[in-house]
């Protein structure tokens, strides 16, 4: 679902293609099952089904890691999500700050998701008085005047923005500065940061959004020529205006709507 950008080459240093790196979290998550469910080895079609991903696409990312599989055996489960939660870096703790803890912050905070994945929130920041102290998931909040400070105690290299839009760039730049230098963004604004720093954006309006140009598609609700599209589905009322709150609408790719 996550829609991002990132400020790096095509292709990582080790040789990994990007849209590799993409895919290996949905291989994870496929073996993850297999191997709660004791499943020992897999094919590359099982495999492949499982994580909603071509066979042969799969062979191939797989031949990245090194890995080939054996012929009539098929992929060693286990061994493969060692593999993979290596090369994701997922075999290390990363403490994660999350800033902005109101609605989606705190829901964010309560997910069990992050902690099984070597996701440990080592703190939960936020700006308003009234907050701080507070227990969300257990963590009591703290506040954003100590975010350099709780920063550099924690070691954290990734942060969480779930402020509203007008607020995140200002918490971006701070976090930055304080040597964060992954950022996961689900304020709807485009945020800049400097070479170096990675930013996810997630915006689950963007995927409606892109559901509903489907939705649309199936409908059989092609316009005839010269009728104007606009008007007439909420796809192309979201893309052609701004997200509330936020300065800037979503960014996604989202032409294809949009009137020929
Ligand atoms: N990406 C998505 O799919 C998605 C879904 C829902 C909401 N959102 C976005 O997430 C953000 C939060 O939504 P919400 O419903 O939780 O809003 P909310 O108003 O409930 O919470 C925002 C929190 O941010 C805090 N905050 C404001 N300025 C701050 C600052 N400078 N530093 C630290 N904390 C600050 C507020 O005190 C509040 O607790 C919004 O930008 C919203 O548009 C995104």
């Amino acid at each position: 679902m996550a829609t991002g950008r990132t400020h790096r080459p095509a292709t990582r240093s080790r040789g990994i293609p990007e849209a590799t790196v993409a895919r290996l979290p949905l291989y994870l998550r496929a073996l993850t099952a297999l191997s709660e469910r004791s499943v020992p080895t897999v094919s590359s079609e099982e495999l492949a089904a499982a994580a909603g991903v071509n066979s042969a696409k799969l062979r191939k990312d797989f031949s990245y890691l090194g890995s080939y599989g054996t012929r009539g055996v098929g992929y060693d489960v286990e061994y493969l999500v060692y593999q993979i939660s290596r090369e994701l870096g997922l075999t290390q703790d990363w403490p994660i700050v999350m800033v902005g803890i109101g609605n989606l912050g705190a829901a964010l905070a309560n997910y069990g998701g992050f902690a099984s994945r070597g996701f440990r929130v080592a703190a939960l920041i936020d700006a308003d008085p009234a907050m701080v102290g507070k227990p969300v998931a257990g963590i009591a909040v703290q506040h954003i005047d100590d975010l350099e400070k709780i920063i550099e105690e924690n070691g954290v290299s990734i942060g969480v923005i779930a402020t509203p839009a007008g607020a995140a760039q200002q918490v971006c730049d701070r976090l930055v500065a304080a040597g964060v230098t992954s950022i996961l963004n689900f304020a709807p604004t485009v945020l800049s940061v400097p070479d170096g720093v990675d930013v996810r954006k997630v915006d689950l309006s963007i995927e409606l959004q892109i559901l509903a140009f489907h939705e649309q598609r199936k409908a059989g609700e092609e316009p005839g020529v010269g009728e104007a599209v606009v008007p007439q589905t909420a796809a192309v009322r979201g893309a052609a205006a701004p997200a509330a709150g936020g300065p800037k609408g979503p960014d996604g790719d989202l032409p294809a709507v949009m009137p020929a």
